[in-house]
């Protein structure tokens, strides 16, 4: 008997802390492109391009703990155990082929990071392209596709692997925002799960 392939959606970030905008485009993505998972896949503290600020250690505990109630959400710790300081979004897209083989990947991303692919600041970038399927969320102020026209290597695979989606609203709270409130003295609360902004409180997380 041969199952249906599913439909996976791998959502990579420091996750520096996980905030209630990568919860909700999370579930917006799952719900419109009709996925079955969503894999919240953290990327190390030893990666050379973003400093994180916290350990890999709370940064999974707190998305443990704010994707625990939902089945479509899981946890992935590939880029923290396999490619400690050497983690490409082309080599975790090849792994998570070969995990899955029978099923259907998309790698999710903000339409900034469309931007820097464009602008060829990411690694092995023409195997990244040519091998996997992207679904790409609308930020403020980008055009998503004047992003894809003026790159070659886009524009010369824009055959359906990317999928731009526009969220209907355009919620722009960051991680980096949610840090310096904690850091200086600022209420946060509601911007993350009630779950980690406990957690953060209780190992005193992002003081100065
Ligand atoms: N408001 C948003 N709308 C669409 N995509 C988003 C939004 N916020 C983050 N993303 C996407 O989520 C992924 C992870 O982003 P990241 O965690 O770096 O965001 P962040 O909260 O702005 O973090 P930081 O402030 O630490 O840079 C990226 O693909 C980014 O484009
Ligand atoms: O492969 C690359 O060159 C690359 C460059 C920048 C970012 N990424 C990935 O994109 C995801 C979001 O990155 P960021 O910078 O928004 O935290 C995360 O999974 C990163 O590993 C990947």
């Amino acid at each position: 008997m041969t199952t249906k392939p599913r439909k996976i959606g791998i959502y990579g970030s420091s996750f520096d802390p996980i905030t209630n905008v990568h919860l909700w485009t999370a579930s917006t993505v799952a719900h419109r492109k009709n996925l079955d998972l969503v894999i919240f896949l953290p990327s190390s503290s030893m990666r050379h391009d973003k400093k994180t600020n916290t350990s890999d250690e709370h940064r999974v505990n707190m998305i443990k703990l704010a994707i625990q109630d939902n089945p479509k959400f899981v946890f992935d710790p590939y880029e923290l155990t396999v490619l400690a300081g050497m983690q490409y979004t082309f080599h975790t897209m090849r792994h998570f082929r070969e995990q899955y083989p029978e099923d259907e990947l998309y790698f999710i991303m903000g339409a900034d990071l469309l931007v820097d692919i464009a602008d060829g600041k990411w690694s092995h970038e023409k195997e990244l392209i040519e091998e996997n399927k992207f679904i790409i969320m609308a930020r403020n102020g980008i055009d998503m596709t004047e992003a894809i026209s003026r790159s070659p290597l886009l524009r010369n695979h824009d055959d359906g692997r990317f999928q731009l989606m526009s969220k209907g609203l355009a919620m722009e709270i960051s991680s980096t925002y949610i840090r310096d409130e904690f850091s200086r003295g600022g209420e946060p609360r509601y911007l993350l799960p009630d779950s980690c902004y406990d957690y953060i409180k209780q190992n005193s997380l992002y003081r100065i």
